[in-house]
């Protein structure tokens, strides 16, 4: 019998006990103790270098914590196959190369292949492995973000939103029930930004069971739908909780290390630093 795992749904998705990360000496993460429910939308934010990356890879179960306990889908890491638990997570993350784009382009692969591969969680198309159903589905997911004019369309002449979109479309494909965003607006101009959080936002409706951690720099990416927030500096948590709690003018001043007003509009904020 294969050893499948599945999310365990009896306690949190994700839950980080004391939660430390060194490279070397070196410490990355420290003192990290954060629990995330399912069906909650996390933001992640804070200045350069203070470990936010490190954390999602923690949450992705790509990282081991050097010391503490984590739990990622009910299952510990350290204890658990992490190749079968990461099936369960979508991760989307520019700075990893999760499809191999620069060969998508050269074979003039389209949109919904890079979408299909998903399926596969490889970098590269195994046909075989796609059946009418999987077809089906990658077109839904392209629907899903607002790009189903994608589907033909060669993945190397795509405009960078344009894949953005694409990417969280291939998270979705194995049905995560954890998708982890690391500055999915990086890049992107303003239409193709309000898009893509726009397609993010509907997920929060259409899909209620999923799980969402996004990182971002900026305030005005942050999704309306977002539930919770965490501030991160040097290489611990300053505040986490509901984002009404955690999002204020103090917390992010005292974050980013100099005085900050914020605005909320329609649900969205909006940062700025007073003119001294
Ligand atoms: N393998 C490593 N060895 C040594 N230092 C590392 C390693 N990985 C990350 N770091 C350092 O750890 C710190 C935290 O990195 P991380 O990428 O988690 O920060 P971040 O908050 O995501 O930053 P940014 O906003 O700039 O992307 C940085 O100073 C980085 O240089």
């Amino acid at each position: 019998m294969s050893d499948v795992i599945a999310p365990d749904r009896s306690g949190p998705a994700l839950e980080l006990t004391g939660v430390q990360v060194r490279a070397g000496r070196r410490p990355l993460l420290n003192e990290i103790t954060w629990r995330v429910g399912y069906g909650e939308h996390w933001v992640i934010l804070g200045p350069n270098g203070a470990g936010k990356t490190t954390l999602l890879s923690v949450a992705s179960a790509v990282r081991h914590p050097s010391a503490g306990t984590a739990h990622v889908l009910g299952h510990r890491l350290g204890r658990v196959d992490l190749r079968e638990l990461r099936r369960h997570i979508g991760l989307v993350a520019a700075s990893q190369r999760l499809v191999d784009e620069a060969l998508m382009e050269e074979e003039d692969q389209t949109a919904h292949t890079v979408v299909l591969t998903g399926h596969t969680g490889t970098a590269a198309p195994l046909w075989d492995r796609y059946g009418p159903a999987e077809h089906e589905r990658a077109h839904r997911l392209l629907a899903d973000l607002g790009c189903k004019d994608l589907a033909d369309r060669p993945f190397g002449v795509c405009s960078q939103g344009e894949r953005a979109r694409v990417r969280v479309a291939r998270a979705l494909m194995a049905d995560p029930a954890l998708l982890l965003l690391d500055e999915p607006s990086a890049g992107l101009d303003l239409p193709a930004r309000e898009d893509l959080i726009a397609a993010v936002e509907d997920l929060a409706t259409s899909r209620p069971a999923l799980t969402t951690v996004t990182v971002t720099h900026h305030l005005e990416e942050v999704p309306a739908t977002t539930s919770h927030a965490l501030l991160m500096r040097e290489t611990r948590i300053l505040a986490a909780g509901p984002v009404e709690e955690v999002l204020t003018p103090r917390n992010l001043s005292d974050c980013f290390g100099r005085p900050l007003h914020l605005d909320r509009v329609d649900g969205r904020w909006y940062a700025r630093a007073p003119r001294i």
